[in-house]
């Protein structure tokens, strides 16, 4: 495509750009003239011909419509729809590359929303595997227009599904089942769930796999239980496949965004996998919290232990604890452990876990953790000693972060995957009462521009 003669910055023109960074949003970053160019699927060190796309006044986004040189550190994407599909958007970026992006991305969060001037703020914990990592897959499904059966990942910021029959980052243990499954639905007939007319029923298909364990749960999320014979291909699905110990239905009748609906029925074998974590046994359902990246998690976890140095005396509350990923084997080094958590069934899960891997200094209170935790004190019968944060991408509601100020346990670990909301509430808890000591961050989501981290503060003043 010509470069035009004058480019004017109006949507359309196409300019050359050297990318420079790579934005929060995954995508790569250059400057022309005084304005900012969001382009994605490039790479630090490429020279592109750039067509603008969203025009503003200071930056716009384009599309790369071609390289003219490429960075040493542009790689083959191991995905052979990298470019198209949103699940991914460094796959064509060196790890190392990813990596050194990821650490600036949390530098960047804490000084410019945080307002923190020095942050030790440690290199990001290197994946081992950047590859075949995921244990947990959930593919919207769609009808093509001429009604073959896709799944997939949408493109970025659209709900148009790129049809995928394996995925260079999930266990390849998954690959066969997502592939077969899918035509096996497809010869079963059953309605497939239309978002324009709001009409079928079958939505998403989620694959979760214990990493150590290889178990594998099949669930199909769908807006009613009209799918005829489910029974008899479920238990074809169990004699197939050797890893798959469960098929279940969770039912999700509401128009929603959310994957997830309140009932999960188990149709053949067990409604939950085991897996090994931390030396323990966890067992999981398909719906709760548990992190993709099993080892990376437990990477995180170690460091975070490392730093914590417990005595075995001290009382720690573990808010929003899921499963018990982070209590149970806190508790293992610790006194007492209370861990906070909305969500029911992961209550009831964390209760399980606990009991199976008789770890009996624990107890899991259900709830919002901003009811809980200004009661924390009277429950203990004194300050907590340590306070773990391990909230949703959106960060602490201002209520929580008020009450753990006026809670005021001596150390808190906030574990967070969004270094912008983090940032945010670091900034209130920083104020006046408490002092940031580090920040380890830890790559459990390789070849995207997500990024874990686990910040460190203490109490400022006497006890
Ligand atoms: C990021 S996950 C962390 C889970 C756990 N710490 C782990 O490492 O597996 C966040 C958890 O917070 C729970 N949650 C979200 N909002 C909550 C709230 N307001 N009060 C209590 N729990 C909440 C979710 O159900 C989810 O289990």
């Amino acid at each position: 495509m010509p470069l035009t003669s004058a480019p004017a910055w109006r949507q359309g023109d196409i300019i050359e750009l050297a990318i420079t960074d790579l934005g929060s949003g995954g995508e790569g970053v250059g400057r022309w003239e005084d304005r900012v160019v969001f382009v994605p699927n490039t790479v630090p060190g490429d020279r592109v011909r750039v067509q603008l796309m969203r025009v503003k006044p200071t930056y716009s986004f384009g599309k790369s419509v071609g390289i003219i040189t490429a960075s040493p550190d542009r790689v083959r994407p191991a995905c052979i729809v990298a470019d198209k599909c949103g699940g991914c958007q460094w796959q064509a970026v060196a790890y190392p590359a990813q990596l050194s992006a990821k650490h600036q991305q949390v530098v960047d969060a804490l000084t410019r929303i945080g307002g923190f001037e020095q942050v030790a703020v440690d290199p990001v914990l290197a994946a081992a595997e950047p590859l075949g990592y995921r244990n947990k897959a959930t593919y919207p499904l769609a009808l093509t227009q001429a009604g073959t059966l896709k799944a997939g990942y949408y493109r970025k910021g659209s709900h148009r599904l790129v049809n995928l029959n394996q995925c260079p980052v999930q266990d390849s243990r998954l690959d066969p089942l997502l592939a077969e499954v899918k035509q096996d639905i497809q010869a079963q007939g059953w309605k497939i769930y239309d978002e324009a007319t709001r009409r079928g029923h079958l939505r998403y298909l989620s694959l979760r796999i214990g990493r150590r364990t290889g178990q594998i749960l099949l669930t199909l999320v769908s807006r009613s239980l009209k799918l005829d014979n489910i029974e008899v291909q479920a238990q074809a699905w169990l004699d197939r496949y050797p890893n798959l110990v469960g098929v279940l239905i969770n039912l999700n009748w509401k128009q929603t965004n959310r994957i997830w609906g309140p009932e999960t029925q188990c149709v053949a074998g067990q409604a939950d996998l085991e897996e090994e974590f931390a030396g323990l046994r966890f067992q999981i359902q398909p719906a709760t919290f548990f992190q993709v990246n099993t080892a990376q998690a437990e990477q995180l976890l170690q460091a975070i232990q490392a730093e914590l140095a417990l005595s075995g005396q001290e009382t720690i509350v573990d808010a929003y604890c899921g499963i018990g990923t982070l209590t149970l084997p806190l508790a293992q080094q610790a006194r007492r452990c209370i861990g906070l958590e909305s969500h029911a069934e992961s209550v009831a899960q964390a209760e399980q876990n606990a009991a199976i891997n008789q770890i009996e200094n624990v107890e899991f209170l259900t709830g919002d953790v901003a009811e809980w935790l200004p009661k924390m004190s009277d429950k203990l019968g004194k300050i907590p000693d340590l306070v773990v944060l391990d909230p949703p991408r959106k960060g602490c509601d201002p209520v929580v972060l008020d009450a753990l100020l006026a809670l005021r346990p001596k150390r808190i670990v906030y574990v967070s995957c969004n270094p912008a909301t983090l940032a945010r509430d670091l900034k209130q808890l920083c104020q006046d009462s408490y002092r940031l000591t580090r920040v380890q961050p830890a790559d459990l989501f390789p070849q995207t521009a997500h990024i874990e981290s686990a910040a460190f503060l203490v109490a400022q003043g006497s006890y």
